[in-house]
């Protein structure tokens, strides 16, 4: 009896030493048949033949400058339109080519990755975009919401918000200008994004805020520390850290600060409307937290940042600017159209520098693309960054040419798509670039802007691309310049 039991209490501790060793192994050979169904595709070696690729995507600082999507775009350049990328178990394509970015993204049959999005839905555990516009998955539901926000980003709406605009920049300017005096060193970070966030807060919920008058911004924040928490994401061993653990509950309670300013926008809206007072379509909480403000200052801060180093293309953007503006205060609806060059700048520091680098669909099943079979349940990425910078697409891709987006020149379709493409593409475009227009128009038309030395031109990558610096910059007021004081027409409607 005793010789029974101490066999059991022998193979217990055998099944318990060789459990996992077991389990491991297991896990391995099926790491194994993975790589098998993938390496007929092309891709650079794997670092480890667990972690794959991981060090890459997990990495934090690169050489000279480098981002992630610089290696991404390396790779592209050394192994063509279709690159493997392996992390454990799990095998994802990076596709560069025309054809591909045209059927997955404009076919609303391939629904985006709910690897990924199934993660912003929930951050950390916190209900974050839950299931809003940008990271609903199951097309129906999307559909339905779209049909009714689709009102709300109608041209005719839109042009109606040229007063608010105008409104709004113009409280920015008249901050900017007490600075303007070639010495005080000015923060455009903080201005801008305060400036975009009280403009979103105005048009989307009808509440006035002031942050870029009183300086104070609390949302903005919040927004900054779940940006943090998001751009650890790309290490699936960050939430097991100590070491981050407190950002990570810092992310979560900005989460949860921010669904009770949504609640509490969503009630004040609710009164007005109980009351019977006016306001504008009504857009849900989900796209103020999800890409506008961020998204928009980005840009604008790159241009600013980019345009440092062109001083002819700023004069020439001065010249149109005085040329359709002149010296009025209220830019109207029609200006907009006329600033064909700022327009051409703004797409080309998208094309460089675009603040949502790409987006990522879900293969279901196995497919054939760019003559390679690709198995299903893999996620393809699409990378606007990757693509605006490679010569096959745009001609020496690094020079910054706003050339290239005039009317006349030739531009290949599908290799430019700061905004997504197809169904799935930005609701917020048009009104996102009404905003940074009008931003520009006003600085060039008054200001001149002087980056303080000892800030880098280099950029950042986490979650939105964005300058590494703040750019901080001494301000001077254009010379000769004379404002007229009237707001005529603050609507913008042409009469
Ligand atoms: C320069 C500014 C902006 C850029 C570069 C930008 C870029 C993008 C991109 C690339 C996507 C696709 C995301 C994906 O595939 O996951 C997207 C989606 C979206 N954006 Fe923007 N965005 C900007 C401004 C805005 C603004 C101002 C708003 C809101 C007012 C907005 C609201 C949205 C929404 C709701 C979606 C999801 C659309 C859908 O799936 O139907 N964006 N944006």
């Amino acid at each position: 009896m005793e010789l029974v039991a101490s066999c059991l209490w022998e193979s217990w501790i055998f099944l318990l030493l060789c459990g996992p060793l077991l389990a491991f192994g297991f896990y391995c050979a099926y790491v194994h048949v993975v790589h098998l169904r993938y390496d007929h595709i092309p891709g650079p070696p794997r670092a480890s033949f667990l972690f794959g690729h991981l060090s890459y995507i997990t990495r934090q600082k690169w050489d000279n400058g480098k981002i992630l999507q610089d290696v991404f775009l390396e790779w592209a350049k050394e192994y063509g339109p279709i690159v493997r990328i392996n992390v454990f178990h799990r095998a994802s394509v990076i596709l560069t080519s025309p054809e591909s970015v045209k059927v997955f993204l404009m076919n609303p049959e391939y629904k985006k990755d709910p690897l990924i999005y199934s993660k912003i839905q929930n951050l950390y555990g916190e209900r974050f975009l839950g299931r809003s516009l940008v990271s609903e998955l199951d097309h129906e539901l999307w559909r339905k919401q779209r049909r009714i926000l689709d009102l709300a980003f109608h041209r005719s709406y839109l042009m109606s918000l040229m007063g608010t605009i105008n409104e709004k920049v113009e409280q920015m300017m008249a901050i900017l200008e007490a600075k303007a005096d070639g010495q005080t060193e000015v923060c455009m970070q903080n201005v801008i994004c305060s400036t975009i966030y009280d403009l979103s807060a105005k048009i989307l919920f009808g509440m006035e805020s002031n942050s870029s008058v009183d300086g104070q911004n609390p949302f903005l924040l919040e927004i900054q520390s779940i940006m943090e928490g998001m751009a650890l994401m790309n290490n699936p061993f960050s939430r097991f850290s100590p070491g981050k653990r407190k950002l990570i509950n810092k992310t979560r309670e900005s989460i949860r600060c921010l669904r009770q300013m949504g609640k509490e926008w969503i009630q004040y809206r609710r009164e007005a409307f109980q009351n019977n007072q006016e306001f504008p379509p009504d857009v849900i909480m989900q796209l103020l937290k999800g890409a506008g403000s961020e998204t928009s200052c980005n840009q604008v801060l790159l241009t600013l940042m980019e345009l440092q180093r062109h001083p002819k293309i700023v004069e020439r953007l001065r010249a149109e600017v005085d040329e359709v503006i002149g010296t009025k205060k209220n830019i109207e609806y029609r200006d907009l159209g006329k600033l064909q060059y700022l327009s051409q700048v703004l797409k080309e520091v998208l094309r460089l520098y675009p603040p949502v680098t790409g987006t990522v669909r879900w293969l279901e099943k196995d497919t054939v693309v760019d003559g390679f079979l690709i198995p299903g349940c893999t996620s393809l990425f699409f990378s606007t960054y990757v693509m605006g910078r490679l010569e096959i697409y745009f001609e020496d891709p690094l020079t910054f040419n706003p050339e290239r987006f005039s009317p006349e020149v030739f531009k290949p379709n599908f290799t430019y798509f700061p905004f997504s493409l197809g169904p799935r593409s930005c609701i917020g475009q048009y009104l996102s670039q009404m905003e940074v227009k009008v931003l520009m128009a006003k600085m060039f038309q008054r200001l001149e802007f002087q980056m303080v030395p000892g800030q880098s031109f280099g950029i950042l990558d986490s979650v939105t691309l964005k300058p590494k610096d703040s750019m901080i910059c001494t301000l001077k007021p254009r010379e000769g310049r004379k404002i007229s004081l009237v707001m005529k027409d603050v609507s913008g409607l042409p009469s």
